[in-house]
This record gives structure tokens, sequence and C-alpha cells, in this order.
């Protein structure tokens, strides 16, 4: 499933991130893309051991880290560093399958890419074109949101980035590794907990509905979860 998540980033933060991107070296995105899809990226990013792409990655990881509802809908046990990506008019990224286990920078460990995350960094009404389009079970989705917002996406769906025709669009982009690995099963959780969220509004939270619903989320999390 889709999910938008508003705000991640405030109006400052995307200020900060555009000023420290502004001044930063981009180089041909290719350097992070596997053999299918180096053929088909044309866009510019930031190396991700840079000191700007790392401390850009590591506010965007913070960030995340407060946000309910990427935590409600990603469910996540690794994330890999935020990276930073821009399309100058001209530039697109066809169709493509993002590499379903990348290595995680500087730990040794690597990384199952369960959920594929676009935060973008540019304003609407700054660049034409730029759509991240998503391949999924009800047809093509068209996704532009305004600067600061996200867009979560399984990351078994095909996808591209329509060319830019005018401006320039901005972003971040990374990987998470979730606790549940089936997209249909992590929607159902997150579901469930905006249910009980929804709830809890208008209940008490010892209420036994209450009690109920959060004892078979966090049961439901027991037998589907790994660590
Ligand atoms: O720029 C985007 O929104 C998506 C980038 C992407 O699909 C990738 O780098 O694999
Ligand atoms: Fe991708």
């Amino acid at each position: 499933m889709l999910i938008h998540i508003p705000g991640v980033l405030s109006r400052h933060d995307v200020a900060h991130c555009r000023a420290v991107l502004g001044r930063s070296q981009w180089v041909d995105g290719r350097v992070t893309a596997g053999e299918q899809s180096a053929k088909a990226k044309f866009n510019l990013q930031i190396p991700h051991d840079s000191p700007e792409g790392r401390d850009l990655a590591d506010l965007v990881l913070q960030r995340l880290g407060c946000n309910a509802t990427f935590n409600s809908a990603a469910l996540p046990l690794r994330v890999f560093p935020p990276l930073f990506n821009r399309y100058d008019a001209g530039m697109c990224f066809h169709t493509h399958i993002d590499n379903a286990i990348r290595p995680l920078p500087g730990t040794g460990h690597r990384l199952r890419t369960d959920v594929s995350s676009t935060l973008f960094l540019s304003e609407l009404d700054e660049y034409d074109g730029g759509e991240l389009m998503i391949q999924d079970t009800y047809g093509t989705q068209k996704v532009r949101f305004p600067a600061g917002d996200m867009v979560l996406y399984p990351a078994t769906s095909l996808h591209s980035v329509s060319p830019v025709t005018r401006g320039s669009r901005w972003a971040s982009f990374f990987w998470s590794q979730s606790m549940v690995r089936n997209d249909v099963q992590r929607t159902l959780l997150h579901q469930f907990d905006q249910s009980i969220i929804e709830t809890r509004r208008s209940l008490p939270d010892n209420h036994p509905a209450v009690l109920g619903l959060t004892a078979t989320y966090h049961n439901l999390l027991r037998q589907w979860a790994e660590l």
C-alpha cells in the first residue's frame, strides 16, 4: 500500500537541507544503482560518504525516529541512511526494481529492502514532470507531494520517475527493512493501529475494548515480526 506522510520535515528542516545540498558536490546517480537500474537512471546524487550527505542523513533519520506514522506503517528494523537525489530538466529514472539486499554502509550488516521511501524537498510549483510512478495492484499511482512530505511504498513495486520538463526536483530516498516483511500483514497492522488510535479518542485506555484491541495488535505483531 502507498502511504502519504505529510510534514516529516518542517519548513525549517527543508530550508536547511536545501541550503546544504545547494553547496554540495553532486555526482552521477548511477553510483548506487544495480546493473539493470544503472541503464535506466539519469539523475544526480550526493555521495553518502560525504560529510554533508552524512549530516543530512542523520537529520532525516532523527525526524523519522519520532514520526509515529512512519513507525506504524514501516515497522522499521533497519533504515538505510537516507540518500539525496536531484533531477534537472530532461532527467528521469525509467522503470526499475530496487535491489533486494543492500550493504548497510559502515556496519558490516546488510539490509533487505521491504519499504521504499521518497521524501520530497522541492515544492510542487518549482518543477513540472518528475512524478514518481508506482505500479501496484490497483494500477500505476502517480505521486508528487509538497516539500517535507514523504511517500512509503512496497519495495516490491516496479517504479519510475517521469522526466522533469521544467525546474529541478530534489528529494531524499531510502529503504527500510521492516520487522514485518509481508506487505499485506504490515498494512493490516498499520490500519489496526490507526483504528486503535481512533477508538482511544472516545474510550478510556483501561476500557476492555481498548485493552482487547491493543492486546490483539501486539499479539499479531508477535506472530509476524522477525528481528
Ligand atoms: O527519486 C525518487 O523518487 C525515486 C528514486 C529511486 O527510485 C531510486 O533511486 O531507486
Ligand atoms: Fe528505485
